[in-house]
């Protein structure tokens, strides 16, 4: 079953036209990449997707169902994001137990408690850090209650924005460890934007190449593996990002 539809997915703001009939399809339980060089519009296709660039045209869809315009509370509940800088996207003054409550509250599902308690022991934080703030917490531990609040709603799509690219090197492989994990245990389906290649080779089955706004390539994770991508730019792309391995 398709998980993620996007069709002609043309996104806006205000007069600047930033993506160009973007077409993808996504598998329930895929994980698919977006990568491409900065500005060329992956972060905008998931914020579209997300509900915070409100200005497309064209259709986006979780499992057959088309996203209305504007807050759409049935999607957003199917598909959920994590963005990339953890510190910048918590609130510093409310605690963990608070940014977890959120969602429910607004969302007005019950069994609050208890949802909370699975989804921070879904992303390994003991509980004694239910009472924390953000800044009693390290870089990676922000990072898993960015993505317990992402999954306090037991959505079946995540968007992963360049998820582990603002923490330490350290932590980023656990972080990885984690959106693997999940993914396999609660059958997620990830659409994910990054500019590293080895996260998607680690994490990915497939990946469009982004240019100035447009789709230039699909292909199946193992070609990226095997240097088989077809277009220049892919390659180009692939070429850039390994003389910048370190
Ligand atoms: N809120 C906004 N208002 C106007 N233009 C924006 C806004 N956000 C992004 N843009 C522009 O849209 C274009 C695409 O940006 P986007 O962040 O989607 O690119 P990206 O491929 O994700 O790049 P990066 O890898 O650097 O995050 C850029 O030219 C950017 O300047």
């Amino acid at each position: 079953m398709t998980a993620l539809s996007l069709k002609d997915l043309s996104i806006s703001y205000g007069d600047t036209r930033i993506t160009h009939g973007v077409n993808i399809d996504i598998a329930e339980g895929e994980s698919f990449a977006l990568v491409g060089e900065s500005g060329s519009g992956k972060s905008t296709v998931l914020k579209a997707i997300a509900g915070l660039a409100p200005q497309w045209a064209g259709s986006i869809s979780a499992f057959g169902k088309p996203r209305s315009h504007g807050i759409d509370g049935h999607f957003a509940r199917a598909c959920q994001m994590v963005f990339q800088d953890p510190y910048g996207s918590l609130h510093p003054r409310k605690t963990v137990d608070a940014t977890l409550t959120e969602p429910l509250a607004i969302h007005g599902v019950g069994d609050r408690n208890a949802r909370v308690e699975t989804a921070m022991t879904s992303v390994g934080l003991d509980r004694k850090f239910r009472f924390r703030f953000p800044h009693q917490l390290s870089g990676g531990q922000r990072q898993r209650v960015a993505i317990a609040r992402a999954l306090v709603l037991q959505p079946k799509i995540l968007l992963l924005d360049e998820p582990t690219s603002a923490l330490d090197v350290s932590v980023q492989a656990e972080i990885l460890n984690l959106l693997k994990r999940l993914r396999r245990e609660q059958n997620l389906t990830f659409l994910m934007v990054t500019h590293n290649l080895p996260v998607v080779s680690f994490l990915c089955d497939r990946v469009a190449v982004m240019r100035h706004g447009r789709i230039v390539e699909i292909a199946d994770v193992a070609a990226l593996k095997k240097g088989e991508l077809q277009d220049p730019y892919s390659r180009e792309l692939i070429e850039l990002s390994a003389d910048h391995a370190d």
